[in-house]
């Protein structure tokens, strides 16, 4: 160990993506093998119990860089001095539920932790919010914690970027590690483009590689932005063990940087690049260097991609219209 643990705030800790997520960050795999790490889980008080029992059996693996685990149904108490929060419980929706109501109960969770991490959370906090609607849930976080540099909120489309990549190494018959630079653009939802025309394969164009606009259009792009109902209808139950991965990637990449010659796709502020409005929270090609991350800038984005990325990002500016109606941005 070279330094002192870091606090590392998990909410829905409880649930099961918490449980996919908990054991690999006392086994050093969100941060890296030099960083201890002080969990700070926060469940709703019916929960408590169930978190207590992880508690437990996080003891129980001995995790030599695991400082410590405290558990809190305060938001205010659970993000005092964290360092990175992960932003996993949610409201999901039930039957009968819209869109409106899903996105109000989901204010009433994301509002009140935007507050706390606003007043207690250490100078450097790293925000990745997981829970759905995640990108406009992010929003919602973001607007009630001003005195945090905007760029600090982020939503996940890694495990969407993840599911591109395995697609389309699928296809071509190579590995994972021979696809780099694709990009997952706009709302984790069904809207999301995921691009593999600024792709390459073995250093090969991707789009050329595959050179099948049908695959293209009716099998890869359905295939990864439906991925999530897909596992719900084969496993009864809504990806877990693949969210916590995508959630490891994510943050472990933000932190230690993205490899030479790749990116990846995070949702974050937009700055206005590739006409997303700015301000809202939109998947973009990011490369990670010293703990910060930048857009990919000067991609080119041909007729196809343009209208799925305005598609996508059209959803997003109804998700952020309909927040600012219920007043919770
Ligand atoms: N962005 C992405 O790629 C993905 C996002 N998700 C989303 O992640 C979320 C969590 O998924 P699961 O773990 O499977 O759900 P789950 O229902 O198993 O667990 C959610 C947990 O959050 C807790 N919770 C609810 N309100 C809370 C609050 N105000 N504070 C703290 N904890 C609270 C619940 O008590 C529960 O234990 C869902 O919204 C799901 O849709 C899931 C997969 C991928
Ligand atoms: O659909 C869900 O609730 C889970 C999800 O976000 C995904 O698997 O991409």
């Amino acid at each position: 160990m070279t330094q002192a643990p870091v606090n590392v705030t998990v909410t829905g800790a409880a649930g099961q993506i918490g449980y996919a997520l908990l054991f690999r960050i006392a086994s050093g795999q969100l941060l890296g093998q030099d960083t201890p790490v002080r969990l700070r889980l926060l469940e709703i008080p019916q929960a408590v119990k169930a978190a207590e029992g992880t508690a437990l059996e996080l003891e129980d693996g001995a995790f030599p860089l695991l400082a410590g685990i405290d558990i809190f149904d305060d938001p205010k108490q659970a993000f005092e001095g964290t360092n990175v929060a992960l932003l996993v419980g949610a409201r999901p929706r039930t039957k009968g539920m819209e869109r409106g109501d899903l996105l109000e109960a989901n204010g009433g969770i994301f509002k009140p932790q935007g507050e706390a991490i606003n007043a207690g959370a250490a100078d450097d906090v790293k925000v990745l919010v997981v829970g759905n609607p995640a990108n406009t849930n992010a929003l919602i976080a973001k607007a009630h914690a001003p005195d945090v540099p905007a760029e600090r909120f982020t939503a996940m489309t890694r495990l969407d970027h993840n599911r591109a990549v395995a697609q389309l190494a699928k296809k071509l018959g190579v590995a994972v590690t021979d696809i780099r630079k694709l990009t997952i653009w706009g709302n984790h939802s069904a809207t999301q483009y995921p691009d593999i025309f600024n792709a390459e394969v073995k250093g090969q164009n991707a789009a050329e590689a595959v050179n099948d606009q049908a695959w293209l259009e009716n099998e890869f792009i359905p295939r990864v932005a439906k991925r999530g109902a897909e596992i719900i209808e084969a496993r009864g139950a809504s990806s877990a063990a693949s969210a916590a991965n995508a959630a490891i990637d994510h943050v472990y990449d933000w932190v230690n940087g993205t490899p030479e010659g790749d990116w990846v796709s995070m949702g974050v502020p937009s700055d206005g690049s590739y006409g997303v409005p700015e301000g809202l929270i939109s998947s973009f090609p990011v490369v990670c260097k010293n703990g910060s991350y930048e857009i990919v800038q000067g991609l080119e984005i041909n007729d196809f991609s343009r209208s799925r990325i305005d598609a996508s990002v059209g959803e997003l500016v109804e998700e952020r219209d309909a927040v600012t109606k219920l007043g919770l941005v």
